[in-house]
């Protein structure tokens, strides 16, 4: 069966998902209907879209007016009616199966073959709710998370009888509505975000429970030494404690006692006012972290917590899923960077910690408690068994690269040649490309290691719409050492000191270590609707990779004490004029500008780019004797190159000079 092309979608369902599948999808382009059963709740639903897409224009956010994005959504509560023209239908009604039962078996009266039916449930089996139509194999699991407005993962999910058509078309419908698919090839409970975040909140639970740790103690260690963005603790307030219980209890799991404790005890979390934490009405105060108004745990209150214990069960459940084949290391790593804001992946991390390390620790656990949870998977016991233990092995859920120059094996940017151009993409979107100290690594590593005899020149960017880069990785400054914390620079020398001209090309945030890995580079490209800025002192800390000085050298003193000092952003039109970029561009001319640029750097002498380079960044420094000794060197080193012989000659020739770097 073939998928036409998608252009109606019906959204089933007008609560927080419903409507907010429905405003991602009008936002794309789509014509949507969305249906409920009741004019109240659609009524709630639109009203929900309306406000969601206001904040949205408030930050600039939207490409057109909200009215028109407004004007692509229907409303009904005809089932029929909302479903008859569409080519794709997302079902987010309530996690009942038998209702969804009647749904489904409604859609297979009311839709034709050709007709894609997505369920976005985030319990019940994709394989169970299909059973209700003769043709199961157009039923695909579309698993939104919560907002879909800002959530940018969907798990694209396989039941036992979805055709890789339709997966493959759901798929591309979730790419073509600006969120990032993740492939789940099997149905499993869980599916991959839930399969790992079971053990995040889960063990700490037990540890607690078996007088192994203090809340305080696991929700501090795992936010202040591990970056996570939430205490699992405080998670499970946030998302109610009884959520998970129910989650154990259908899967037939043993529940940790401080668990059913508190859901005897109805103590469920921030709704009831109370749960692991005290919060004020039912609501964590933000100003408030005494006790009774939520959590109140403090950096150093993690001292001594076994945080490998929980990442271990983690990682043991990541096995599970590349080993079953449910999902890549990729796809479970995209999914709980998105999913659940984790600050890496967990095949990564578990690569970095080192796989016979994980294996080590549950096995001892099993040994010491007897506890199935313990029990390994034997996809990571034969990763052990085959010595790919990880990243300091070359090998582990990923390959490593050995740092023979190659472009492969890097996590949080992307690397390509492209006609003689190094084109680096900083990715990690989510978190607007901030500098973790992983990604400033690979930076280093591959501008150290990228063969420049290949290359002309090179760009960095960001991935994704909003930001350059925000600035370092905040999320890690609770548990950086003052001599880590000294370690921010290599990465934005090597970039600094690298033979070829480096071009910063900026589209959004350049704040920060953003900023000052855009100073790094040779030159800076941005669209009018850039925003820069060095908010560091905001956060009681200052520039320290190499922002201070690279900005009174590129500004002034008067202009740089003006960014360092108020933390303030200035937008692109001042960044121009104060020459902190070369051009502020409209943004639909910024490729042509950057390509001219690039045009030129790809067809200048390499040799005379590269010396050009140095004795301007040396002589900065040097006195204007010794800068002007050193180009006169330079000139005069360059003056028996061929590449001199055939510029001079191109000259007479009245053609384009062809440089070999020679
Ligand atoms: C030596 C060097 C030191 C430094 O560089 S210190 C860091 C300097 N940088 C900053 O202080 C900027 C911090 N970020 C911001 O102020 C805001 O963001 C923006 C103004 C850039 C955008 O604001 P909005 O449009 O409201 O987006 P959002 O919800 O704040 O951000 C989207 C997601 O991106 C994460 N994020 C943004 N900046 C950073 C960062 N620097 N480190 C880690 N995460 C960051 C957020 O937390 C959030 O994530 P979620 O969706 O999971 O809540």
């Amino acid at each position: 069966m073939s998928y036409e092309t998608i252009d109606r979608v019906a959204v089933l369902g007008a609560g927080n998902m419903g409507h907010g599948i429905t405003e991602v999808a009008a936002m794309a382009g789509y014509d949507v209907t969305m249906r409920d059963i009741e004019d109240e709740l659609i009524e709630e639903g639109y009203e929900g879209i309306a406000w969601s897409l206001e904040k949205l224009a408030e930050k600039d956010r939207l490409d057109e007016p909200a009215e028109e994005i407004l004007d692509r959504i229907d409303t009904t509560t005809d089932l029929e009616a909302a479903v008859e023209d569409a080519d794709l239908v997302v079902e987010a009604a309530p996690e009942n199966l038998e209702l969804k039962h009647d749904i489904f078996s409604d859609l297979e009266e009311y839709t034709d073959g050709d007709t894609l039916l997505a369920t976005n449930t985030s319990s019940l089996p994709i394989t169970d709710i299909a059973e209700a139509v003769d043709t199961p194999e157009r039923v695909l699991g579309l698993h939104f998370f919560n907002p879909p407005v800002k959530m940018d993962l969907v798990e694209v999910i396989y039941g036992e009888e979805t055709s890789d058509e339709a997966a493959e078309a759901g798929h591309e419908w979730v790419e073509s509505i600006d969120k990032t698919p993740i492939y789940v090839r099997k149905d499993v409970r869980g599916f991959v975000v839930n399969t790992i975040v079971g053990p995040f909140g889960g063990e700490p639970a037990w540890m607690v429970s078996e007088g192994d740790a203090t809340i305080r103690q696991a929700d501090a260690a795992m936010v202040h030494q591990r970056g996570y963005p939430m205490g699992p603790f405080e998670l499970a307030d946030m998302t109610g404690i009884d959520i998970g219980y129910h989650v154990r209890k259908e899967a037939g799991d043993d529940v940790p006692p401080i668990v059913e404790e508190k859901v005897e005890n109805e103590n469920l979390g921030r709704k009831t006012g109370r749960g692991y934490y005290d919060y004020e009405d039912g609501e964590t105060s933000e100003t408030s972290q005494a006790d009774g108004d939520g959590p109140d745990y403090e950096p150093g209150d993690g001292e001594g917590f076994d945080t490998l214990q929980v990442e271990a069960r983690m990682v043991n459940r990541a096995a599970y899923l590349v080993g079953e084949g449910v999902a890549t290391p990729e796809a479970v790593d995209t999914g709980v960077q998105l999913g659940l804001g984790f600050p890496e992946g967990i095949c990564r991390r578990g690569d970095k910690l080192g796989l016979d390390t994980v294996l080590e620790k549950l096995e001892t656990r099993l040994e010491e408690t007897g506890h199935d949870r313990f029990e390994p998977h034997p996809y990571l016991e034969e990763l052990v068994a085959e010595g790919t233990t990880g990243e300091d092995a070359g090998a582990g859920f990923y390959e490593y690269d050995d740092g023979d120059g190659a472009l492969e094996g890097y996590h949080y940017l992307n690397a390509t040649i492209e006609d003689r151009v190094l084109e680096v993409e900083l990715d990690r979107p989510s978190r607007m490309n901030a500098l973790s100290a992983d990604l400033l690594g690979e930076i280093d590593d591959l501008f150290s290691a990228v063969d420049t005899e290949e290359i002309r020149c090179a760009t960095i960017e960001g991935a994704g719409d909003r930001a350059f880069s925000a600035g370092a990785d905040i999320t890690g400054f609770g548990s950086l050492e003052p001599t880590d914390a000294m370690d921010v620079t290599p990465a934005f020398e090597t970039v600094n000191d690298f033979p070829r001209p480096v071009v910063a090309k900026i589209d959004g945030y350049c704040l920060g270590a953003g900023l000052e890995l855009a100073l790094a580079c040779d030159l800076r490209l941005a669209t009018d609707r850039s925003a820069f800025g060095a908010p560091e002192i905001g956060l009681g800390l200052i520039p320290s990779g190499g922002g201070t000085q690279r900005l009174m050298r590129v500004l002034g003193e008067t202009r740089a004490k003006e960014l360092v000092f108020r933390g303030n952003h200035i937008d692109a039109d001042r960044a121009e004029n104060w020459g902190l970029v070369n051009r502020a561009v409209d943004r639909d001319d910024f490729d042509d500008v950057v390509a001219e640029f690039v045009d030129d750097l790809r067809n200048g002498p390499p040799i005379g780019l590269e010396v050009a380079k140095k004795v301007m960044n040396e002589g900065e420094d040097a006195s204007l004797e010794a800068a002007l000794a050193m180009e006169s060197q330079g000139f005069g080193l360059l003056i028996g190159t061929d590449d001199v012989m055939e510029g001079t000659m191109a000259f007479a020739e009245d053609r384009e000079p062809e440089f070999e770097g020679q």
